[in-house]
């Protein structure tokens, strides 16, 4: 059987990062993999599971076929490695951090792709990309004003396989919640 694409997006700071940190172990448990993603950022930068690249290496990665999905946001480039098609081919779930601009796409490519929204209060967010420390706070109000364009238009128009999970409280119940929709579906973890 063919493994489920589950494509977690929210906004900068809504915790997708965190999230998937704090829910590696249990995703595993499940057989549930995680991609490391491609991305034209430092390799140090706080916070995120993936391979920084140069823009030249990236840009020689997507042109040997090595992304299965990639896209530009904030200044950067994205690549998911192809061997998403493989897990998904042997069975396994798999779990990609990715754009809400590129969901589309991703849809295209992948119709039966099960779509997280993360959700968070505008204030808190705010103080958690400010808490955060990434940023500089021009670039933290450019993050939040790419938010607001994005979350109703998405909770408005899709419905069907579009998942909502709050993140405004503590991390463990989004944990909770996260787990209880993959392995029961979202009506069922209110
Ligand atoms: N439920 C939560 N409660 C409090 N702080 C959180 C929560 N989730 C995430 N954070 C904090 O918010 C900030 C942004 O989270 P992060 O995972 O980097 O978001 P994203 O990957 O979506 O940009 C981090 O400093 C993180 O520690
Ligand atoms: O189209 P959008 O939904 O706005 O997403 C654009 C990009 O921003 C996020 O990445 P990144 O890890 O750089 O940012 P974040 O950690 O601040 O969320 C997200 O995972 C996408 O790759």
């Amino acid at each position: 059987m063919v493994g489920r694409l589950i494509y977690l997006i929210g906004p900068s700071g809504s915790g997708k990062d965190s999230l998937l940190d704090a829910a590696r172990p249990r995703l595993a448990e499940r057989g549930c993999r995680i991609v490391r993603r491609v991305i034209t950022r430092s390799a140090e930068a706080v916070g995120e599971a993936a391979q920084g690249v140069s823009p030249q290496q990236f840009a020689a990665l997507q042109a040997e076929g090595g992304f299965a999905l990639s896209w530009q946001a904030n200044g950067l480039s994205y690549g998911i490695p192809r061997e998403i098609d493989d897990w998904l081919a042997a069975g396994q779930d798999v779990l990609v951090n990715g754009s809400r601009a590129h969901l589309a796409q991703t849809r295209e490519r992948y119709p039966n792709l099960l779509v997280l929204l993360l959700t968070v209060d505008q204030a808190v967010l705010r103080q958690r990309l400010v808490a955060r420390g990434r940023e500089s706070l021009a670039d933290i109000e450019e993050r939040l004003a790419r938010n607001a364009r994005f979350t109703a238009q998405l909770i408005s128009g899709n419905g069907a396989g579009l998942f909502v999970l709050d993140n405004s409280g503590p991390l463990e119940h989004t944990v909770e919640r996260l787990l209880c929709c993959l392995d029961h579906g979202h009506s069922a973890c209110a």
